[in-house]
């Protein structure tokens, strides 16, 4: 498809209302910076703390034993900081590998799920698909756990202004540019802004100077005309080229001339322009080189080969008052280990259906945990077309599609094949995918992405791999949403005896590793405290 086409799409039968409050936001974001609220005229720089290193370490040393329930982040991390303080430390995963949500599928992996579906992943040495987490950001713990681990990370790229948004519902016919739909969305926007402005309806919020600071800043922002010319959004190179400039006397062909005001915010092109400024998503953004699960990996390693029971089910937990004795099944014999300590870092939902001697009230929260479905599934393609003919180097893809996101790779540019994930869904989108056969769900996922992307969707594709988180045995879900501040809540953050819980669920950033991590450390802190105090 030509660019050119994408100009003329979005006048076309748009039917939806406006969607703009991402660049609006970040309009009133950056107006904020520049101070153009009258009370934050004095404080326009914002305060400024230097990014911390957040290594993690418990003082004195126990040879105290812990049985640590679940090989995911949180049940890893446990095992390697009291591992560090001289703890003795025991994995018990019910899963075939450690690492829980954190999954890497490559070529010869084998996973079969709850409907009994069998998948045998064909992906070619070096193509990787991270079925679970793919992204980290700065601030998080996950960053320093990879410094202090060893495990190399890259960039990965969260938002990229040539992927495509695509609003079927809308009426779209054709994808268009997030630079193009960005320069349009913004570019209205701040004409609209600038005329009210200029024609005194902020007269009461601003002051002369605020006016025409906001004048100026919106003449920039939205590469907008000047009072002269009616503050009009009338398009400029920003909008991308159907033909770009090349030597000589080559200016290149831009994009056309912008859809009319009202067709840009039908199309609702905007409605996705907000998920970048989360201070969660913005970019940088990174990843593992070779995949997420080489942080599991790395971990495992420093804990141990030796203190990881793999295949191992708990099934029940006794706190005897003096120690905690758990039972599971590993090989269909029924096993039992007795230590000092615990700390369960299974998913709640699933916590609360193991016997347990804790309570009826520990029972009660574990199972007041809602859950979330999401699924992935990863193409691939025997060629990168998406970066040869579409010029889409990494990134995401928006759509209103039942498969929402559509994200490129961040590695292996210009290699010979590569890996997309032709969606990532949660929710009635996951679930409606995840009630499908493996067969069927490539088929969904190819037949709407060829909407985006066109032939080379499905006539260049070699194999895929689906996952669907409420269908994994174990997991049954992909993250939870905790009632913060509740009693059941606050109870899973004391120990009950002494069995100790871990997890993202026991954080503020649930369906983030960051949200393991920093768990993890809070139990052992717990614990390392009592086991000091004697
Ligand atoms: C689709 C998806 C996308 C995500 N994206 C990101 C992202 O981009 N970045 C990011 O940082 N995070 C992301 N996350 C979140 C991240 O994966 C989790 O926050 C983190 O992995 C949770 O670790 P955990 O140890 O708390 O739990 P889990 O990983 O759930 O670990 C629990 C462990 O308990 C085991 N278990 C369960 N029952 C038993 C039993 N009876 N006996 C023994 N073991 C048992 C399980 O097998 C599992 O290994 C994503 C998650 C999903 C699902
Ligand atoms: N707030 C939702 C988070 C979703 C999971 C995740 O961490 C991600 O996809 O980045």
């Amino acid at each position: 498809m030509s660019d050119q086409t994408q100009s003329t799409v979005s006048r076309r039968g748009f039917l939806r209302a406006v969607g703009v409050s991402g660049g609006a936001g970040a309009m009133l974001a950056t107006m904020g910076a520049m101070g153009l609220a009258p009370s934050a005229a004095a404080s326009v720089t914002p305060a400024f703390r230097a990014p911390e290193r957040s290594d993690f370490t418990l003082t004195g040393r126990s040879g105290a034993s812990v049985v640590v329930l679940g090989g995911g982040i949180a049940g890893l991390t446990t095992a390697y900081e009291l591992g560090k303080a001289g703890y003795h430390c025991t994995i018990l995963e019910a899963r075939h590998r450690v690492g829980g949500r954190n999954l890497t599928i490559r070529g010869g992996d084998v996973e079969t799920d709850l409907d009994g579906h069998t998948q045998r992943a064909g992906f070619s040495d070096g193509v990787y698909f991270n079925a679970g987490p793919g992204r980290i950001a700065q601030w998080m713990v996950t960053m320093d756990y990879c410094r202090e681990l060893g495990v190399p990370i890259e960039v990965f790229t969260n938002q990229n202004a040539d992927a495509w948004i695509y609003n079927e519902s809308a009426g779209m016919t054709e994808p268009i540019r997030y630079r193009t739909a960005k320069a349009d969305v913004y570019g209205y926007v701040s004409e609209l802004l600038a005329k009210a402005t200029d024609q005194g309806a902020l007269d009461a919020r601003l002051t002369t100077e605020d006016r025409d600071r906001l004048l100026s800043f919106l003449q920039s922002f939205g590469a907008i005309g000047g009072r002269t010319s009616d503050w009009a959004y009338t398009g400029t190179n920003r909008r991308g080229f159907s033909a770009y400039p090349g030597a000589g006397n080559e200016v290149g062909t831009l994009l056309g001339t912008p859809p009319a005001l009202s067709d840009v915010f039908a199309s609702n092109v905007g409605r996705y322009f907000s998920f970048e400024f989360g201070y969660d998503q913005a970019m940088l953004m990174f990843q593992p080189v070779g995949g997420m699960d080489q942080i599991p990996r790395a971990l495992a390693k420093a804990v141990g080969g030796h203190r990881i029971r793999l295949n191992a089910e708990v099934t029940g937990v006794t706190d005897r008052g003096s120690q905690v004795e758990v039972t599971y099944r590993q090989g269909g014999r029924q096993s039992q280990i007795t230590a000092d300590y615990c700390v369960a870092a299974l998913p709640p939902h699933l916590m609360a259906r193991v016997p347990h001697n804790l309570g009826a009230g520990v029972t009660a929260a574990l199972a007041d945990f809602p859950v979330t479905a999401a699924g992935k599934i990863g193409l691939e393609y025997r060629s990168r077309w998406w970066e040869t003919d579409q010029r889409i180097y990494g990134g995401i893809t928006e759509t209103d599609l039942d498969l929402s996101h559509i994200w490129y790779p961040s590695y292996g540019f210009h290699g010979k094949r590569g890996l997309v994930v032709g969606y990532y869904n949660t929710g009635a989108n996951a679930r409606a995918y995840s009630g499908l056969t493996p067969e069927q769900r490539r088929e969904r996922a190819v037949s709407q992405g060829a909407k985006i992307h066109g032939d080379k969707y499905r006539s260049e594709l070699v194999t895929s791999y689906s996952h669907a988180w409420d269908r994994t045995r174990y997991l049954e879900g992909a993250w939870t949403s905790p009632r913060y501040g509740t009693a059941g809540y606050n109870l899973l953050l004391q120990p009950a005896g002494r069995v100790y819980f871990a997890g993202d669920w026991l954080s503020h950033e649930v369906a983030w590793q960051h949200g393991a991590f920093v768990a993890a450390r809070s139990a052992v802190s717990s614990l390392h405290q009592r086991v000091m105090a004697g």
